[in-house]
């Protein structure tokens, strides 16, 4: 493969714009996954789907003609995108993506270019438009997710074997750029495009064209922010091109896992998103294994920003438009903590101090600040501190608490403990280091 691609990555290293430093910042962000599958909620005739219920199209039990006669029943009589924009601001979300087609084809928008949308539903209503109104107006950015792999579309193609399939692909690569213009030019407000559905041969066989149309949608929308989902180079390189460079504005891979370590991020902005039950995006009448508890997504809230990410969390309507109770308690407990805590959180990046038992560090960008966000208070109540090299803390208090100063005892091997007073500790909370340097010098520093 030559040194010099042609269709890889154009940049090196993460972006340094405005919108990508917004972007960065977020900390914690909400899916929404709503559509047709979501009047099924992954069960037909008493019989449950075993898999992600979005996908339920693709089950041996559905046949495609029920499915896809299906929209004619979408009529969300009590969809209401204030009140989804508002829950989301209460969660303290600060960043949406929201499906305006997904794998089934379905589109939530009246596109021009199919018939399988909302406009030919009982619903009517511009569905895309009004989540995008209405999150905006609540100060919460939108992004939209976007299928490229379409089921309904008879021109899709999983691989190009004959000359036939690249004639009808060819046809579907345009269509795709179509559509992709008029949500760019109908919901301007979007920041980003949230791809999906990359992985078949035929997307990978095209990675000239998704440099092309990656390129032509950020000179129609600059600062458009695309993740690494979206491209492939001429060699079928997804993610990371031949030369091991990412193809996108952050790594779009952490989808339901997180990574272990920052190492494992190498050097790119990230997010993961993530369900509530164990898989599934689309509505679910019956949340099979087990479902996240608010305290686990606070702790994969933290454990992502500590690590320079952010943590995105999926909601999955009902067929009415409402939220299952679950999906609305998480919200508001979630919300609750962010509003006491949302420092820790926002506009926050890794601190690169060795990790404790305790929880996770997140240092606030441009700030000599360190927060401890705390979630196992050890039986001594002493929390170890060990700064990286160069940096020393100047004083500690609770979040919670700013006039009363922690004592720190001096360990050997420059650490330190905090002793917590006693008290029950029911929730996770905040310790702020004010920091400065000091301390020996860093290898590099000598
Ligand atoms: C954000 C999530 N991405 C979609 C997805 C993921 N996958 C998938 C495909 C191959 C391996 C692992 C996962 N298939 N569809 C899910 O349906 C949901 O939209």
């Amino acid at each position: 493969q030559p040194k010099v691609l042609q269709h890889g990555a154009h940049r090196v290293g993460k972006r340094t714009d405005v919108e990508m430093a917004t972007w960065r910042g977020y900390g914690m962000g909400q899916f929404i996954h709503w559509g047709v599958y979501s009047l099924f909620g992954g069960e037909l005739n008493g019989n449950y789907y075993n898999g992600a219920a979005e996908w339920i199209r693709s089950w041996k039990d559905m046949p495609n003609g029920v499915y896809d006669s299906a929209y004619k029943q979408f009529n969300p009589s009590s969809f209401d995108a204030t009140q989804w924009a508002k829950m989301a601001k209460q969660m303290g979300v600060r960043y949406v993506t929201f499906t305006t087609k997904h794998h089934d084809g379905f589109c939530l928008w009246p596109s021009k270019y199919t018939d399988y949308t909302i406009a030919n539903s009982p619903c009517k209503k511009d569905i895309v438009k009004q989540v995008v109104d209405a999150y905006t107006k609540e100060g919460i950015d939108v992004y939209l997710y976007f299928s490229i792999m379409d089921w309904h579309n008879p021109d899709w193609r999983y691989d190009l074997k004959t000359k036939e399939d690249s004639v009808a692909f060819e046809r579907f690569k345009l269509f795709t750029k179509k559509q992709l213009t008029e949500l760019l030019q109908q919901y301007p407000q979007t920041k980003g495009l949230w791809f999906d559905g990359t992985w078949d041969n035929s997307w990978k066989k095209s990675g000239a064209f998704t440099d092309t149309l990656e390129q032509y949608l950020k000179t129609l929308h600059p600062g458009l922010i695309i993740g690494s989902r979206f491209r492939a180079d001429e060699f079928g390189n997804r993610h990371v091109d031949a030369t091991g460079v990412l193809m996108g504005d952050y790594e779009q891979g952490w989808e339901r896992k997180i990574p272990k370590t920052y190492a494992d991020v190498h050097g790119n902005d990230w997010d993961c998103v993530m369900t509530i039950p164990e898989n599934g995006w689309g509505y679910q009448k019956k949340w099979l294994g087990h479902w996240k508890t608010t305290n686990e997504i606070l702790e994969m809230t933290a454990q992502c920003v500590s690590l320079g990410g952010n943590f995105v969390l999926n909601f999955g309507p009902k067929p009415d438009g409402t939220f299952r109770p679950e999906e609305v308690e998480i919200a508001k407990e979630a919300g609750e903590w962010m509003k006491i805590n949302n420092a820790a959180i926002y506009n926050c990046e890794y601190a690169g101090w060795e990790k404790q038992d305790w929880g996770y560090y997140t240092k606030k960008t441009n700030e000599n600040k360190v927060y401890m966000i705390v979630f196992n208070v050890p039986v001594s109540r002493s929390l170890k501190v060990k700064p990286s090299k160069n940096t020393l803390v100047d004083k500690a208090y609770l979040l919670t608490a700013p006039g009363k100063t922690l004592s720190l005892e001096k360990l050997d091997y420059d650490a330190s403990f905090i002793q917590l007073p006693s008290a029950q500790y029911k929730q996770p909370f905040v310790i702020v280091l004010e920091t400065k340097e000091g301390g020996e010098k860093s290898d590099e520093q000598k």
